[in-house]
C-alpha cells in the first residue's frame, strides 16, 4: 500500500504542521543509567527541549506542539520536583503556540495529578484526556494512560486499588515494576505502566463515532505506546488490546503516537493503523537531540525529525 515506487510526492503543501517531543524526564542530577543501562542525560535533556522550542518558533508555520509525557524524572529530590516542573513548563511556554501535554508515569512520581494538570495547561484540570480539532477535516484524541494506575492517584482512590488490584492479579513479583517470570505480552503489566478506564473507553468510543459522522481523520496520541509491534512488551499499555478493538471499529484513526519506550519505534497494525513511538529527548548525549514536527497531509503524516529522532513517513492505508 502507499504511492507506486514507494515514492512520497514532493512539493506539495501541508494542510497544518505541528512539533513534537518526549520524555525529556528533566531533574538538576549527574547522568545516570535506566534499569538496563542505557545512559540517560537528566541534565541535558532540558537544552534539547530548548532547541526543539527554538527550532519550532523558527519555522513559523507549527499550530501546535504535542508533547508526549514524562516531563520530569522520577529521581528528581522531592523537594526540587515543583520547581523542575515549573522550569519545564516555562521552557515550553516560550513556544508561540499552544503545547499539548500528556501525563507520564515520571510526572506523576514528582506531583499529583491535582498539582500537575493545572500546571500543564490541560484543557480541564479534572481530567487528563481531551479532543480537539487544529482544522475541520482532523481530530487529535490524547489518552490518560494513567487513568488506571497504581501512581499518581491518592492512596484510597478507586483507580488506585483498581490498578493494586490489577497488579496483584497479574504480576506475581514483590517489586511489581520487576518483569520477572511473565512471559511474552504479559511483560507489559508493570506498575510503572497503567491502563484506560471504562469512563474513557466509552468516552474514545464516543468521540471515534463523531470523527467519523463529520469525516474527520484522526491522531491518537498516548504516553504508552498502543501496539506490541512499535514498542518493548514492558512499555505497552495494560488493555491496549482493548483500546485498539475501539479504535479498529471505525476507519477514521490514521496514526497513533506514544513515547515512554525511549529507543522509538514503528510498525503497522493488522488494519493499517501506523503506530509510530518518539524518541526521547532524555537519552541524547550533550550536542545531540530528538525532537520534531509532522506535515500534515490528507493522505499521510510526514514527520521530520531532528537527529536522533528519525524521519518517518506514515502514508495512510485506509
Ligand atoms: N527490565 C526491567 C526494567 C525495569 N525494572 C524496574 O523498573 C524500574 C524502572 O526502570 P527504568 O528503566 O526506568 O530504570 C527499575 O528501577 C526496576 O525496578 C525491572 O525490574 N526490570
Ligand atoms: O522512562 P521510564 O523509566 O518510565 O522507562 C520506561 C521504559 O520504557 C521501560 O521499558
Amino acid at each position: 500500500m502507499g504511492y507506486p515506487n514507494g515514492l512520497v510526492p514532493q512539493g506539495k503543501q501541508p494542510l497544518f504542521s505541528f512539533g513534537v517531543i518526549t520524555d525529556v524526564q528533566y531533574a538538576d542530577i549527574p547522568d545516570g543509567r535506566s534499569f538496563l543501562g542505557v545512559p540517560r542525560y537528566y541534565r541535558n535533556s532540558i537544552l534539547v527541549l530548548q532547541k526543539a522550542v527554538q527550532s519550532w518558533n523558527n519555522h513559523q508555520n507549527i499550530s501546535f506542539s504535542l508533547n508526549l509525557g514524562d516531563i520530569v524524572d522520577g529521581y528528581c529530590p522531592k523537594d526540587q520536583s515543583l520547581d523542575a516542573v515549573k522550569k519545564v513548563a516555562k521552557e515550553f511556554g516560550n513556544f508561540n503556540g499552544r503545547v499539548y501535554h500528556m501525563i507520564g508515569n515520571h510526572c506523576l512520581y514528582n506531583l499529583p495529578r491535582s498539582e500537575l494538570l493545572p500546571l500543564m495547561s490541560f484543557p480541564s484540570v479534572d481530567r487528563a484526556y481531551f479532543d480537539f480539532s487544529p482544522i475541520p477535516e482532523y481530530r487529535f484524541i490524547v489518552l490518560d494512560g494513567y487513568d488506571v494506575s497504581a501512581i499518581g492517584w491518592p492512596h484510597d482512590h478507586p483507580h488506585t486499588i483498581e490498578a493494586l488490584n490489577f497488579l496483584n492479579e497479574k504480576n506475581p513479583n514483590l517489586d511489581k515494576n520487576s518483569p520477572n517470570g511473565l512471559v511474552g505480552l504479559e511483560r507489559r503489566f508493570l506498575k510503572f505502566n497503567g491502563g484506560i478506564g471504562k469512563e474513557q473507553l466509552i468516552w474514545l468510543d464516543k468521540t471515534l463515532q463523531d470523527a467519523t459522522k463529520t469525516n474527520q481523520k484522526v491522531v491518537v496520541s498516548c504516553h504508552i505506546p498502543l501496539d506490541p509491534g512499535a514498542t518493548s512488551k514492558e512499555s505497552l499499555l495494560w488493555n491496549y488490546d482493548e483500546v485498539m478493538d475501539v479504535i479498529h471499529r471505525y476507519d477514521c484513526v490514521k496514526v497513533c503516537l506514544g513515547g515512554h519506550d525511549h529507543k522509538g519505534g514503528h510498525s503497522i497494525d493488522s488494519c493499517g493503523v501506523h503506530h509510530r513511538v518518539l524518541e526521547a529527548a532524555l537519552e541524547c548525549p550533550p550536542g545531540t537531540d530528538a525532537f520534531g514536527y509532522i506535515d500534515v497531509y490528507e493522505d499521510r503524516l510526514s514527520l521530520i525529525g531532528t537527529d536522533r529522532m528519525a524521519s518517518s513517513e506514515l502514508v495512510f492505508n485506509h
